[in-house]
């Protein structure tokens, strides 16, 4: 039987204390890599915005450009941090998510960067939805005030293991984007996310379980951890959830890295138990993940139009 996720393997989110200075997280962030390697995970996630506070007022500041592929370490110092870090843990990186600046277009991006064990970037994901939303009394917030969007979905092949989906944060809200990637082949959505203290408690733990329900895939969300002296307070509880939507690890609001071991069997099993994949009525409703679709699976030099 061929797997999805063609071996066992150990993740971890890093729910990283980050804060204003860039040098110090990415240092930080390192050092947490590290120490999640050493415990043997062998993928290991970072935060949204990890080398930044999150918010738009920053991400001008904190922007990096990625262009030319590989960018030079003087225009994305995050860049080479993450492709270093990744070597030295000999682990799969999801880098988080970073401000990204396209000089010719002067158009921001929220960008998550994922690099392979020998430091080469695999994959580039810009979120697609950006987090534009007003709850009165609680909170508003208007990514696109600064940010551009991003225009595909992004699969990584991770040689060893198989594939990921890569979304960031919001994007997570939007269910097909989950149903295409698992309906081509992903073994776990991987979303680094920084819900606040009201959508948090409403939902972080929802749609994590939600969108590994509607799948049958593993779901991992990662958040930075919670600074009441930040602008933003992010709701941290950093989670994985099996394939059968159980919360297998969480963090508190605090710095902490989660672990979770993930198996082929598990996914395997779970569909065997409940085999939506051969019921599914494609003579009733169409099959989303069958239509024209955009990808964006090449790293950075393809996608800086
Ligand atoms: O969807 C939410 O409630 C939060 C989303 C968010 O914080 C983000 O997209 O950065």
């Amino acid at each position: 039987m061929t797997h999805l996720l063609k071996k066992s393997v150990k993740l971890a989110l890093v729910q990283l204390a980050n804060g204003a200075d860039k040098p110090r997280n990415l240092l930080h962030a390192r050092a947490k890599v590290l120490e999640a390697s050493k415990a043997g995970a062998k993928i290991i996630v970072l935060p949204e915005c990890f080398n930044s506070p999150y918010g738009c007022q920053y991400f001008p500041e904190y922007a990096e450009t990625l262009l030319p592929s590989p960018p030079s370490e003087e225009q994305s110092p995050s860049y080479h941090a993450l492709s270093s870090m990744a070597k030295e843990a000999k682990a799969y990186l999801v880098g988080g998510s970073i401000p990204e600046l396209v000089p010719d277009t002067k158009k921001y991006y929220n960008t998550s960067l994922t690099f392979d064990p020998a430091g080469q970037l695999l994959g580039t994901h810009r979120k697609i939805h950006l987090f534009d939303i007003d709850i009165p009394g609680k909170i508003r917030f208007q990514e696109s005030e600064v940010l551009s969007a991003g225009n595909g979905i992004t699969i990584v092949d991770l040689p060893e293991y198989g594939k990921i989906g890569v979304a960031i944060c919001y994007d997570i809200r939007f269910p097909e984007m989950s149903i295409i990637s698992a309906r081509k082949g992903v073994f776990a959505m991987i979303v680094p996310g920084a819900f606040n203290l009201t959508t948090g408690k409403l939902h972080w733990e929802l749609e994590a379980r939600a969108r590994a329900a509607d799948n049958q895939i593993y779901v991992a969300l990662c958040s930075p951890a919670r600074d009441m002296n930040a602008m933003y307070h992010a709701w941290g509880h950093s989670t994985v959830v099996n394939p059968m939507a159980q919360v297998m690890s969480q963090a508190s609001e605090s710095e902490e890295i989660v672990y979770a071991d993930l198996t082929p069997e598990e996914i395997a099993e779970t569909r065997k138990a409940i085999p939506m994949y051969e019921q599914r009525r494609f003579d009733v409703y169409p099959d989303v993940s069958a239509g024209d679709i955009v990808f964006q699976e090449a790293p950075i030099g393809d996608v800086g139009k």
